[in-house]
C-alpha cells in the first residue's frame, strides 16, 4: 500500500523507511534506521527528485505510481548517483519508457558504471546555473561536487523557493510519521545523529561545504529537501548554522570529551580519575567514551562537536592500542582541525602510546596539544596526580 505524503500543492514526498538495516554503508550502526527521501513534482510535466535504496523499492514504487495518480513519469532528476538514491532507476525506465533523465556530465558516466541501461536519446545534461521549465515550476541546478561525491548537484525550485539538497543537511534516523522540522524536537532527538551522519559522510569535505553554503545564501529558500531525515520548512538558519560550524571544523560546545582505552583498566581509571579532576576543577560539559564499547563513528561525531579532547591508550606491540589507532586514523581521514587535545598514555616495559598518538594527531591541521609524552607505566601512582591535577586545572580555565 503506498504511503506518499504531500508537500505542498504538487509537490509529494514518495520516499521510505528503512528500520531494519543494521549497518549504514555497512560500516554505521543505525539505531533509528533511516528514511531515503525522493520528491514527485506534479506540474504540466511530471519530476521525479531522485530515487531510493533497492531495500524500499517496493514501498518507494507504490508511492511513485499512486501520487501519479495514473499519469507517466516525464522526467527524473538524478541529484546524486550514490546507489542508495539511484538504485530504482531501471525500474522507472521500464516503467516508464519515455521517462528522460536529467543529470550533469558527472552523473551519465556513473549511471553507466553502476547498471547495464539503455540510456541512449534520454538523457538532459545540465550544468551550473541552467534550469529547465516543467509548467508552472522552473528548476535550477547548482553543482556540489564532493558534498559528497563529484557529480553531486543541488535542484533550487524557484517558483516555491525549495532547495533540494541531496546529502547535504540529510540525517540518520527514519520518519517517524512526522515529516517536517517544525513538528519534531530536532535538536532533543535529531541533532546527535545529524551530527553522526554530517562528520563521518562529509566531514572531510568542509571546504566544498562551505561553497555550496556560498552559494545557498545567494539563494531565498523556504524550504530545504534533503535525501535522508526531514524536511526543514521554518528556522532554517539553525541547520544551516550546524552545517557552517562543522565544515569549518570548529567546535560546536566549549566542553571536554575523553576517549579512554584500556585492557586491564588501569588507562581506564586513569582517565575516570582525571574526569573527576576536570569536574572538581569546574569542568561541566564532560562526555566520557570507553573505546572499545562506543562504535568510531560516535566518536568522530564528539570530536567535531567538543573543543577539548582527552585521548588515553595503553601501548599495543610497541604501538597504539588498535582501536585508538583505528580511531586516529578515521580523524585525519575526515580532516579533524582546530582542537586541542591532552593525551595520556601507558605502558608496562616500553610505554610508546603517547608519543606516538602525539605523531599523529601533529600530521592534523591546527591541533593544539597540551601534554607532552605523559606516560605511566601500567598504573596511575600518587607521583602523577600532581601533573594531572594541573593539567585538569588548565583545562577548565580554558574553559571559563
Ligand atoms: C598484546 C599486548 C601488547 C603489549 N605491548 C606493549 C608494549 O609494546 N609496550 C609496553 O610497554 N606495554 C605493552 N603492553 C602492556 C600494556 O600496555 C600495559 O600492561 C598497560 O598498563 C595496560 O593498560 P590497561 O590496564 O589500561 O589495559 C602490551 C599488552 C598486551 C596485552
Amino acid at each position: 500500500m503506498h504511503n506518499y505524503r504531500k508537500i505542498t500543492e504538487d509537490l509529494y514526498w514518495v520516499g521510505g523507511n528503512d528500520r531494519r538495516l543494521e549497518l549504514f554503508e555497512n560500516i554505521f550502526p543505525l539505531s533509528k534506521g533511516v528514511s531515503y527521501n525522493a520528491y514527485l513534482l506534479m506540474d504540466e510535466k511530471t519530476v521525479l527528485l531522485d530515487t531510493a535504496d533497492a531495500a524500499i523499492s517496493r514501498q518507494f514504487l507504490e508511492n511513485v505510481t499512486a501520487a501519479l495518480n495514473g499519469r507517466s513519469l516525464d522526467y527524473l532528476i538524478v541529484n546524486h548517483m550514490e546507489p542508495d538514491h539511484c538504485a530504482l532507476i531501471e525500474d522507472l525506465l521500464l516503467r516508464y519508457p519515455e521517462l528522460k533523465i536529467i543529470g550533469n556530465a558527472k552523473t551519465f558516466p556513473l549511471i553507466n558504471q553502476f547498471y547495464d541501461l539503455e540510456t541512449e536519446g534520454k538523457t538532459v545534461t545540465v550544468k551550473e546555473g541552467d534550469s529547465l521549465n516543467f509548467g508552472r515550476h522552473t528548476l535550477h541546478f547548482v553543482m556540489a561536487p564532493m558534498v559528497h561525491w563529484p557529480e553531486v548537484m543541488m535542484t533550487y525550485d524557484e517558483t516555491d523557493k525549495i532547495l533540494f539538497s541531496a546529502d547535504a543537511f540529510g540525517t540518520f534516523g527514519a520518519l517517524n510519521g512526522n515529516l517536517f522540522n517544525d513538528e519534531i524536537d530536532f535538536d532533543r532527538d535529531w541533532l546527535d545523529e545529524a551530527r553522526r551522519y554530517y562528520t563521518n559522510i562529509v566531514g572531510k569535505y568542509g571546504m566544498q561545504v562551505q561553497n555550496v553554503l556560498k552559494k545557498a545564501a545567494g539563494l531565498d529558500i523556504l524550504m530545504l529537501c534533503p535525501l535522508h531525515g526531514p524536511i526543514w520548512r521554518n528556522n532554517l538558519s539553525y541547520i544551516l548554522d550546524k552545517y557552517n560550524t562543522w565544515s569549518k571544523y570548529e567546535p560546536e560546545e566549549k566542553g571536554v570529551m575523553i576517549a579512554a582505552a584500556s585492557m586491564y583498566g588501569n588507562t581506564e581509571n586513569m582517565a575516570e580519575i582525571f574526569a573527576s579532576m576536570l569536574a572538581e576543577a569546574g569542568v561541566k560539559n564532560i562526555c566520557f567514551h570507553n573505546i572499545s564499547k562506543t562504535h568510531v563513528s560516535e566518536l568522530i561525531s564528539d570530536t567535531f562537536k567538543y573543543s577539548h579532547i582527552v585521548l588515553a591508550a595503553p601501548t599495543y606491540n610497541n604501538g597504539i592500542y588498535p582501536l585508538m589507532d583505528n580511531y586516529l586514523e578515521d580523524m585525519k581521514a575526515l580532516a579533524v582541525q582546530n582542537r586541542t587535545f591532552a593525551v595520556l598514555g601507558n605502558g608496562s616495559w616500553a610505554p610508546q602510546s603517547a608519543k606516538l598518538i602525539e605523531s599523529k594527531l601533529g600530521e592534523m591541521k591546527n591541533i593544539r596539544l597540551i601534554t607532552e609524552n605523559f606516560a605511566v607505566k601500567s598504573a596511575l601512582k600518587t607521583e602523577h596526580t600532581q601533573l594531572l591535577k594541573e593539567l585538569a586545572e588548565k583545562i577548565a580555565e580554558e574553559l571559563k
